[in-house]
């Protein structure tokens, strides 16, 4: 490892599991972090070549488990040793369940003698293994890639063959789920990458430093600004340009705890408003007012009852508020606001004139930085950029124009 080593701390404590902290001050730009991935894997169960990870229907013709390109002649020597010579497998289980690769490329790092410290990176890395348990997508993936794999009969070529069952193959897959990071593929979609010391950033939805990888999947991460000695990293696990509920509904589905950073504990978004709506009782009475998310103060005395749900507890915890006139809405009618804008948004596909108008008639309802009417933005200024690249339709200077306005609009948001 190289000096950078000392600009982190890795720390404990019982809220965030493993954090990162600054060992010294670190400037703003400044890199405090470079790792290589210990595992790279498809998404969405595509089918890559195991060397360039390029998308291919070929096999290699030695091991015949891996998928391998026509431009690439060998992948992992080991690997692809171990797997030919596991004679009886049923191979075309495998293929056909391309999930399974996860589970086999986590097996192979544990059965490859130089791998030892990586795997041993792999298996101390966060799972919330029971949090999954028997949930839908513990059932989804146990038929998809723990049955097959196990019905392939590779298991009994792996060392302590006892130890490899269902529980260590969804480990595996909860680990990936928990820690991987997204990385752009080198053709086209996404791949995931472990990288088990940035992993171990805690998450913040106002980040303090920012991942980039590069194309031979390095990742650098720098301080988005000063962070002084003593401070938690922080990475954001999510969109940044999403709402609170969408935010925290992505965290808690995908990894498991709720957040309570600073913006998704301010009703504003810190200022940004983000999720809130327009309050239609000032705009009549010719002022702006904005309703937000608040939670409700309980009532004295007041208790939930056996009866009531946790999710209903929940709901009744929250407040939708104008922050001038106290004006409210109800939970059911935002969600109807957001559920008919996103239909509305589904229809204007690749339309620029239906999401312009679409645009101007939410703007009535939702907050001008709503996160519904910035993805409208985002979608038009990509519709704008392939006009513009476009020299035979002679875009006009309106074009351009708009287009740096919405490019404006959206930087605003991600400073
Ligand atoms: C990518 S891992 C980070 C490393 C992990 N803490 C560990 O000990 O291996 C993500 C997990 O860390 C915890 N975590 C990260 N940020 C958190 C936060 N802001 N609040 C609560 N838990 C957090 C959650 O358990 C989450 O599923």
């Amino acid at each position: 490892m190289n000096d950078l080593t000392k600009k982190y701390i890795i720390e404990q404590n019982d809220a965030f599991g493993r954090y990162l902290t600054a060992a010294a001050d670190i400037k703003a730009g400044e890199t405090f972090l470079l790792e290589q991935p210990i595992l790279l894997l498809a998404s969405n169960g595509d089918r890559r070549c195991t060397n360039c990870l390029k998308l291919t229907t070929e096999f290699c013709r030695i091991c015949q488990v891996f998928a391998l390109c026509d431009n690439c002649a060998s992948h992992n020597e080991y690997d692809c040793g171990l797997l030919a010579g596991m004679k009886d497998i049923q191979v075309d289980l495998v293929k056909e369940n391309p999930l399974i690769y996860g589970l086999l490329k986590c097996l192979l790092l544990r059965e490859n003698p130089e791998n030892t410290a990586y795997y041993e990176q792999l298996i101390q890395m966060e799972s919330h293994l029971e949090a999954r348990r028997g949930s839908e997508i513990w059932r989804d993936l146990q038929q998809r890639a723990v049955e097959p794999l196990l019905q392939s009969g590779l298991r009994k070529y792996l060392k302590d063959v006892q130890s490899v069952d269902e529980n260590l193959l969804h480990k595996y897959l909860a680990i990936i789920d928990v820690n991987c990071f997204e990385i752009r593929a080198p053709d086209e979609g996404q791949l995931r990458g472990i990288y088990p010391l940035a992993a171990l950033m805690a998450h913040n939805c106002v980040s303090n430093v920012q991942a980039s990888i590069d194309e031979h999947y390095q990742m650098k991460v720098y301080a988005r600004c000063d962070v002084a000695k003593g401070a938690l990293l922080y990475n954001c696990y999510t969109n940044v340009l999403l709402g609170t509920d969408e935010r925290r509904h992505l965290l808690k589905v995908g990894k498991y705890f709720d957040c309570k950073c600073a913006r998704c504990e301010d009703p504003t978004e810190l200022g940004s408003h983000m999720s809130s709506f327009m309050c239609a009782r000032c705009a009549d009475n010719k002022r702006a007012g904005f309703i937000v998310k608040k939670k409700k103060e309980p009532a004295q005395g007041q208790q939930q009852t056996a009866k009531q749900t946790k999710s209903s507890a929940t709901k009744q915890l929250w407040l939708w508020q104008c922050q001038q006139c106290e004006h409210t809405l109800t939970a059911e009618t935002v969600e109807q606001l957001i559920e008919r804008a996103k239909e509305e948004m589904f229809h204007a596909k690749d339309d620029v004139t239906r999401y312009e108008l679409l645009l101007s008639k939410l703007t009535r309802y939702f907050h001008p930085n709503h996160y519904l009417l910035l993805d409208i933005k985002q979608n038009i200024a990509a519709i704008l950029r392939s006009i513009l690249q476009n020299f035979s339709l002679q875009p006009g200077r309106k074009v351009y124009e708009r287009k740096v306005r919405l490019c404006q609009d959206i930087l605003a948001f991600c400073k």
